[in-house]
């Protein structure tokens, strides 16, 4: 039997949905921009099991709102029953250049991250990491604006005080952090995002914490989200759409020959920087995975057949978004999607994808390749980057960034976030305790 073949859906498994609803209640909290935080069915993660809050978003209505009926007549269901191709293996990359930089200096060296991440090796021993990123006194940093909320972080336009220079900075609140039982995935992302250099993710610089909030200072990305700009153009063009998936596929390459698996890929967290390149954000679902891990977690229209059937999972579940991503911008809507979640996880396990007639042939073989429920025979980069739909692709320019992107976002000045949201002023929320200082050393002592 092929891949992804067209047995009935199996049932989600029961824990599954419990589990669901009983944290559904629990963080429930939209935006100020009316957009649930993440993807509006943000996971929640907790006590080691991170689970997806399914809440009925704008979001899916809005994408289905995009496809108009004339569309949806021209749509051909197909089985994801071929592409069968053999387990890759990762090459093993070579050698990692460790810098350390001055973390209130080095926003703008994006130059000294273009290092080919094909050659690269993250070394993730604790002393290297802890050199990778500087902690840096928060009084330091000037607050402008937020600019992007999430479940977990807020995040602010910021500039050192000093310098002008300015950042994203990304503020938790550790109590919440604390009671949400977020502690370790909170540090698993400072440790991991502290060792990743590449053009196409966004740079960590430096953490800090006071006696209220942990901060990561952020590499600013100006272009804002990619979903704000999927939103606003309905669906991508074939050349668009391949830009972005290659830039995302390089980094996601990068990561995979370094162990770590994203497992959050989503619009919201592919940002575009003054250039007009991809920047991956958000390393709360990353992990460094030898072989499988088990925790649910990502955004349901997302979600990889193993991850729903608790099949243990690795990198392979970062190819399935891929695909997601890829079809998602190529058509303006992610393959499966509904307003209930749980018809979501029906079908993505169902594995029929409905491919409108504009898609081509190429990116529809590919999406196919991707899409493949066997983890076996999903494709992955060695199968990506040889691809026909990216035949005419110089890769290594694209690497160095010498292709023009698809759109540049007009950009005033170096605070610029007006391609971002806006939020409404916050006013400071006397409502949150501080911490125990013995709880902050037993849980953040690396901020
Ligand atoms: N480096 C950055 N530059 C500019 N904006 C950013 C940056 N990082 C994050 N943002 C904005 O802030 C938003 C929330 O950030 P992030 O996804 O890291 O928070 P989170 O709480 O971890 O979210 P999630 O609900 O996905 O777990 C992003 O969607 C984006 O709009």
């Amino acid at each position: 039997m092929g891949c992804g073949a067209s047995s009935p859906p199996p049932k989600v498994p029961d824990s599954f949905t419990q589990s669901q609803q009983a944290e559904d209640q629990q963080t429930n909290a939209a935006g100020p921009t009316g957009r649930t935080a993440g993807l509006g069915t943000s996971p929640v993660r907790q006590g080691g099991l991170e689970t997806p809050v399914v809440k009925p978003v704008e979001r899916i209505s809005m994408l289905n709102a995009n496809l108009d009926d004339e569309k949806k007549d021209t749509f051909a269901a197909v089985d994801l029953d071929d592409s069968s191709k053999g387990l890759k293996t990762n090459p093993d990359p070579g050698e990692n250049q460790e810098t350390t930089g001055n973390v209130m200096d080095s926003a703008n060296d994006q130059r000294d991250l273009s290092t080919n991440p094909t050659d690269q090796k993250i070394q993730m021993t604790p002393t290297v990491e802890r050199e990778n990123v500087t902690r840096f006194n928060i009084s330091d940093v000037h607050f402008d604006k937020v600019i992007g909320e999430g479940s977990f972080g807020t995040v602010y336009l910021s500039r050192n005080k000093e310098s002008g220079t300015h950042y994203a900075l990304k503020r938790l609140e550790m109590g919440h952090v604390i009671r949400l039982k977020q502690v370790d995935h909170v540090n698993n992302e400072r440790r991991i995002w502290a060792s990743l250099r590449h053009p196409f993710i966004c740079r960590l610089f430096g953490t800090s914490r006071d006696d209220r909030y942990l901060y990561l200072l952020l590499e600013l990305a100006q272009g804002g989200e990619m979903f704000s700009m999927l939103r606003r153009e309905r669906k991508f063009c074939d050349e668009t759409a391949k830009f972005y998936a290659a830039e995302i596929a390089l980094a996601l390459d990068y990561l995979h020959r370094n162990d770590i698996v994203y497992r959050g890929l989503k619009p919201e967290d592919i940002l575009i920087s003054k250039g007009g390149h991809v920047k991956l954000t958000d390393f709360g679902y990353a992990k460094v995975v030898l072989h499988r891990t088990y925790t649910i977690c990502g955004s349901p229209e997302y979600m990889a057949p193993e991850l729903l059937l608790n099949k243990g999972h690795g990198k392979p579940v970062d190819w399935w978004t891929f695909g997601v991503l890829v079809y998602e911008m190529l058509v303006g809507q992610p393959p499966f999607c509904d307003e209930d979640p749980m018809l979501i996880y029906q079908k993505i396990l169902a594995g029929k994808v409905y491919f409108p007639k504009f898609i081509s042939s190429d990116a529809k073989n590919l999406i196919k390749g991707l899409l493949c429920a066997d983890v076996k025979k999903r494709m992955s980069s060695s199968d990506i980057f040889p691809h026909p739909w990216f035949k005419n692709l110089d890769w290594e320019s694209l690497m160095a960034q010498t292709i023009p992107p698809p759109h540049v976002p007009r950009i005033a000045h170096d605070g610029d976030v007006s391609c971002f949201d806006t939020y409404p002023e916050s006013s400071p929320d006397s409502s949150i305790s501080t911490v125990q200082q013995s709880d902050v050393e037993a849980c953040f002592v690396d901020f």
